[in-house]
């Protein structure tokens, strides 16, 4: 067991110093001192302890006073965009950053500091005791994503808000969102309304769907950001469209509507190449799409368009590409997409379940950037083993030791650290309904993912990380939060 709780964050810190003389109390005096633009992250910060110690922890403006948690813009600029500086004394606590990013993310490492009972929803005995000491971190890549698939099963805003929560405690910063697919479609397009009226009606097993309007979208979008999160929406195309085939007939080559569907095969759809109507209907929702999405990505899919010849996918990619860009964003695409030869700034996202693709090498090549997902690594919706009542297996199994056990910097051949963007956790939802499917498939090999995109190559390692993990157990119990207690961790 870790001597301090200095030990036991997740993901590893860049460097920890205990210092068992300085353990500081939260206590019914304690206030929040938040000047500025650190009022948000302070308010934040006080919604996670109010309701556990009871306290009234007010959220100050004021200087650092004595017996206080300050958080501070005044970090050191080697600290970067994402890194902080948070210090325990027995008489003050203070989280250094250069950004309100850096001061959330000292805030995730602040609460794990504090004991489980803290991530409870209501009030629990203390001593609140946080472990005195010092620690410096930054991230070791920028983009680190969780994905959420509501086409398959649609997730209400409530749900796709938890998990968000959820994961940002990992200091995931990222949230990719698969909003269309063959079983529905789920974002509102204003210009073309049956998507949804029609298009978003069912989901897998034939229960019935839903979806976002464009206000949901923005609550969610909004809600992200504040868990210092940014949305990638996804659009997936030409295949799995059937969602977008059945709503609108004129979308097929034959000009007949197939009807929804509720299965779960993949590669059976395409959009129509070589109508007008296709680049007419791909425009219309990339416009619409991106005017909703602050972030710097669009998604446009391209994976498994089994029913697309090359010729005819490379020449959709060729013209739906530049309307990414007309609208102000930068591709992100499964790295099939890669056959487009898509410009510098576009990102392949790998799933394969090898070392890499000559796909990969000619996109480096290029100067594209490489997501790593690699399916048999880092997709949750696989099941931990053969007994997993969840998920699916066409990857193979993955345990916890399995999502950690990669190196996203070199785990891709003729992908160099430098062309690597960052990772993601993939949770597809064909056997996925609720809360607690995510939460069981998630945890606790999100953390593991999170931690390969945050720490340190030489912070890598087994031993220390599920001793860590193990401790993290009481704090999703408190939480009221479900995960799959796996045999290979030394559960505290
Ligand atoms: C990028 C990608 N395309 C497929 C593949 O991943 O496997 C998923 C299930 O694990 C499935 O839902 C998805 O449609």
């Amino acid at each position: 067991p870790a001597a301090s709780a200095m030990d036991t964050i997740v993901p590893a810190p860049e460097s920890v110093t205990p210092n068992p003389a300085a353990d500081f109390e939260l206590s019914e005096q304690t206030a929040i001192l938040a000047p500025g633009e650190a009022a948000g992250v302070g308010e934040y910060l006080a919604g996670v302890v109010r309701p556990s110690t009871g306290f009234p922890v007010p959220v100050n403006p004021a200087l650092p006073g004595t017996g206080d948690i300050a958080l501070a813009l005044d970090g050191d600029p080697a600290l970067g965009p994402e890194g902080y500086r948070l210090q325990v004394a027995d008489d003050a606590v203070r989280v250094h950053a250069t950004s309100t990013d850096g001061l959330f993310n000292g805030v995730q490492t602040l609460r794990q500091l504090l004991p489980a009972g803290i991530e409870s929803p209501t009030a629990q005995p203390g001593p609140w005791t946080m472990p005195g000491g010092e620690i410096t971190d930054k991230p070791r890549f920028g983009h680190r994503s969780a994905q959420l698939d509501p086409a398959r099963h649609f997730f209400t805003v409530d749900m796709v808000k938890r998990y968000i929560d959820q994961v940002a405690k990992y200091k995931i910063n990222k949230l990719h969102l698969h909003l269309t697919d063959d079983q529905g479609w789920r974002l509102q397009i204003n210009s073309w309304p049956r998507l949804t009226e029609f298009g978003a009606q069912t989901e897998v097993g034939g229960t019935p769907g839903g979806f976002y309007t464009q206000q949901d979208y923005a609550e969610i979008v909004d809600y992200a950001a504040s868990r210092h999160m940014t949305v990638i929406p996804e659009i997936d195309m030409p295949g799995h469209t059937n969602a977008a085939l059945s709503s609108y007939a004129e979308l097929n080559c034959d000009g007949v509507a197939p009807p929804p569907y509720t299965g779960i095969d993949v590669g059976f759809s395409s959009l129509c190449v070589n109508k007008d109507i296709t680049y007419r209907f791909v425009e219309d929702v990339i416009r619409e799409v991106a005017a909703l999405t602050p972030g710097p990505y669009l998604h446009i899919g391209g994976d498994e368009a089994h029913s697309t010849t090359d010729e005819d996918y490379v020449a959709f990619m060729s013209k739906v590409l530049p309307l990414v860009e007309k609208y102000g964003k930068k591709p992100l695409g499964w790295h099939e997409y890669g056959k487009a030869a898509p410009q510098g700034d576009a990102v392949l996202q790998f799933w394969g379940t090898t070392n890499g693709d000559p796909l990969l090498t000619e996109a480096v090549a290029r100067g594209n950037k490489v997501l790593a997902s690699p399916a048999n690594k880092s997709y949750l919706d696989m099941k931990y083993d053969e007994n997993t009542p969840l998920g699916l297996q066409w990857a193979g199994f993955i345990e916890v030791a399995d999502a950690y056990g990669w190196d996203p910097g070199s785990y891709l051949q003729g992908v160099p650290e430098e062309s690597v963007l960052g990772v993601e956790a993939p949770m597809f939802s064909e056997t996925l309904e609720t809360s607690q499917h995510i939460e069981f498939m998630a945890f606790p090999r999100l953390p593991a993912i999170a931690e390969l995109g945050w720490s340190a190559k030489g912070a890598l390692n087994w031993e220390s990380f599920k001793n860590r993990l193990a401790t993290q157990g009481p704090r999703w119990q408190a939480a009221g939060q479900d995960f799959y207690r796996s045999p290979q961790i030394p559960w505290t």
